[in-house]
């Protein structure tokens, strides 16, 4: 029996308000299975966001069917998607939501904390070494670091817990050529060593790649409604 870690059917979303260019989303169906990682791609405004955001339970579906790993995520109220992703579900946004004046360290086991998990600080150094982060940093508040390098904390950050999903939108903006290079490689690596189901959002058609799937993100929605 194939293992499915995303099952949507038949999903609407539009965002509110009243404007006529208010695009009603309509997902008839898109499935993934569990350990596969997708590419996730389109033009600008086309819906890569939101189906990120969908996912992560940042928006909810007004009908239609969101499963992840089997339960009905899209029907949770906030407190439980609230504890199904801090146990379940790595997110990368655009966006690190690092904490600005807490070290390193503590950002990391902050997300260890809201799942339940103590940090195995010798993974912590582990990852930070894979994506050549010197480990001084664990101890440096967030704010003295890069953006580059506060990208890596966010990545090391989201896979602290070995979660089964892995939702990342665009990570390697603010890294040069073979930093790139050396990220998508440990992102790679932790995601099959751990069987992680990956979407990842970029406009870096470079990276397609390392892949199992590329998707253009227009291809999930319905056409007579997009
Ligand atoms: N908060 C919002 N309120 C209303 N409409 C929104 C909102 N966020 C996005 N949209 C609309 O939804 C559509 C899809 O936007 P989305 O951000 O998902 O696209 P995207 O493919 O991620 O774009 P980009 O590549 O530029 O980040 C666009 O038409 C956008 O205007």
């Amino acid at each position: 029996m194939t293992n499915i870690a995303i099952d949507i059917q038949n999903l609407h979303y539009q965002y509110r308000g009243k404007n006529k260019h208010n695009p009603l989303f309509h997902i008839p169906k898109w499935q993934v299975e569990a350990g596969d990682t997708v590419f996730l791609h389109g033009k600008s405004g086309t819906g890569k966001s939101t189906v990120l955001n969908l996912l992560s339970g940042i928006l909810k579906p007004l009908n239609g069917d969101l499963h992840l790993l089997g339960e009905n995520f899209g029907a949770m109220k906030g407190a439980a998607t609230d504890a199904f992703r801090a146990k379940h579900i790595g997110v990368v946004f655009q966006v690190f939501n690092l904490i600005p004046y807490l070290p390193v360290l503590k950002n990391i086991e902050l997300a260890g904390y809201f799942a339940n998990n103590k940090t195995d600080i010798e993974s912590v150094k582990a990852m930070l070494a894979s994506l050549a982060l010197p480990e001084e940093v664990l101890m440096q508040p967030v704010s003295q670091l890069s953006v580059g390098q506060q990208q890596r904390v966010a990545i090391v950050r989201a896979l602290i817990n070995s979660p089964e999903i892995l939702l990342v939108d665009e990570p390697t903006s603010a890294l040069d050529s073979s930093a790139r290079d050396a990220f998508m490689q440990v992102l790679m690596d932790v995601a099959k060593r751990k069987n992680t189901t990956m979407i990842f959002v970029s406009h870096d058609q470079s990276l397609a790649k390392y892949f199992h799937q590329s998707l253009d993100v227009a291809s999930l929605f319905a056409v007579e409604e997009h």
